[in-house]
């Protein structure tokens, strides 16, 4: 830091009273140029502090821009392990577990604690303490506690939902009758099908039927949104379940966490197997669980890395295809249930007319035909109002939202 330059001596002016006017002339002379060489010091330093002031007014600037940098800047995720001493901490980054001894600023030192999610930046300084971990878990998570769908909401999948019942009812209601016969319940059930098939409502609808708490995650949002994350929140899902016990633990879209293994070492392929591994690990001490049920679901079964489907892990398979055309019927008439719907349609015809539709499909069928009696200003749906669903879904059949094209019915 540069100091204020002194400024400099004020000149006098000294002139004799007995000088001659020639002589006083001379006196002031000297101090006009007197003068002017203040001046002309003063200007320099006039200057000088004007260049300083431009310099410090660049360097607010720039400080200004690494702050608005700094606090918009991508932070990594840790956990506090350790407090070994005032204002260290030893800290985990998530993802790739590396441990760091960090110096604390004296306002973080004294509020963090062990267990904490922080944000840290690329010297591993924290920059803040995240809000409690339950945030994560309430995003990645739905917690239904008492879901409403019933056996009878689902159509056409009696073979599945018997078998549903026998692993997962079963085991939650009559314990005794295993212990009786000496097996151990399965451990997991994998429910594998096409994207609409009623897997996730055969979860809920035994999570009802046992009055069990449904918790729901799913695998492609623990590899997407919570990126170094994974591990520790399967850890979180699985405890949470045993403090709501009885509970069904539903993992959807399994797939995203536990694909086969490939050779390429990407952090985020690692990130991927850490997450599954927890899985594993979880799934294998399993049987010290109490009333805690596991369903996991796939439409990508081919993908499954066979880890996953060990003996002990899902090793209850049960495939959930597309409804047959008695399946269909049973469906549409479930969803037209509430529906005024015209004596004339008939559900068999419908159901023989729309092949290849998933339950979700035909769910959106339904509810289509009867926004198209609303908009025609109609109180029952006719047939023509699903013909026009029909159109209507199959014109949007590009969406993503359905995936796959409708097949076509009307020629
Ligand atoms: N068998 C069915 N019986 C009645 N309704 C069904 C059936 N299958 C699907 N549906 C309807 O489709 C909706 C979506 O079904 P669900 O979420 O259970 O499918 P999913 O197989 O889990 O799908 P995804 O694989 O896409 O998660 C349900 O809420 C229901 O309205």
């Amino acid at each position: 830091m540069s100091r204020s330059p002194s400024l400099p001596d004020r000149p006098t002016l000294d002139v004799d009273p007995e000088s001659t006017p020639e002589e006083h002339l001379d006196a002031l002379h000297d101090h006009y140029g007197e003068i002017l060489e203040v001046h002309e010091q003063l200007q320099d330093q006039l200057d000088e502090v004007e260049s300083r002031r431009e310099e410090l007014r660049e360097e607010v600037n720039r400080l200004q821009r690494e702050n608005e940098t700094l606090k918009t800047a991508s932070l990594y995720l840790a956990t506090v392990e350790d407090l070994p001493e005032d204002g260290n901490a030893v800290i985990k980054q998530h993802g790739n577990n590396q441990e760091v001894l960090t110096e604390l600023s004296p306002r973080l030192a004294e509020k963090l604690e062990v267990g904490d999610r922080v944000a840290i930046n690329d010297s591993f300084s924290v920059q803040r303490v995240l809000s409690d971990e339950t945030d994560a878990r309430a995003q990645a998570m739905e917690v239904d506690e008492s879901p409403t769908v019933e056996y009878d909401d689902i159509g056409g999948l009696d073979e599945q939902l018997r078998e549903v019942r026998e692993a997962v009812e079963d085991p939650l209601v009559n314990p005794e009758k295993f212990d009786a016969v000496g097996v151990e319940p399965p451990s997991g059930v994998l429910l594998h099908g096409p994207p609409g098939t009623g897997k996730t409502m055969l979860a809920k609808a035994v999570a009802n039927q046992t009055d069990a708490t449904f918790i729901k995650m799913a695998g492609s949002e623990l590899v997407r949104k919570f990126i170094g994350e994974g591990s520790r929140l399967v850890r979180d899902l699985f405890e949470l379940a045993d403090q709501k016990e009885p509970a069904i633990i539903f993992i959807d879209e399994i797939d995203a966490v536990a694909a086969k293994r490939t050779d390429s070492k990407t952090s985020g392929d690692a990130e991927v197997q850490r997450t599954m591994m927890q899985l594993l690990s979880e799934m294998d001490g399993f049987d010290e669980r109490g009333d805690v049920r596991i369903i996991a679901a796939t439409n990508r079964f081919d993908m499954l890395d066979s880890a996953i489907l060990r003996p002990g892990r899902f090793d209850r398979l049960i495939e959930v295809p597309n409804p047959v055309e008695e399946a269909r019927e049973r469906i549409l008439e479930i969803h037209a249930a509430e529906m005024n719907v015209a004596e004339s349609v008939d559900f068999t015809d419908l159901a023989r007319d729309t092949d290849g539709f998933s339950g979700a499909q035909l769910a959106s069928l339904t509810t289509e035909a009867g926004m198209f009696a609303i908009r025609d200003d109609r109180r029952e749906v006719r047939r023509e109002d699903f013909d026009d669903a029909y159109e209507k879904l199959v014109a949007e059949g590009d969406d993503e939202e359905f995936g796959a094209s409708y097949p076509s019915y009307i020629q």
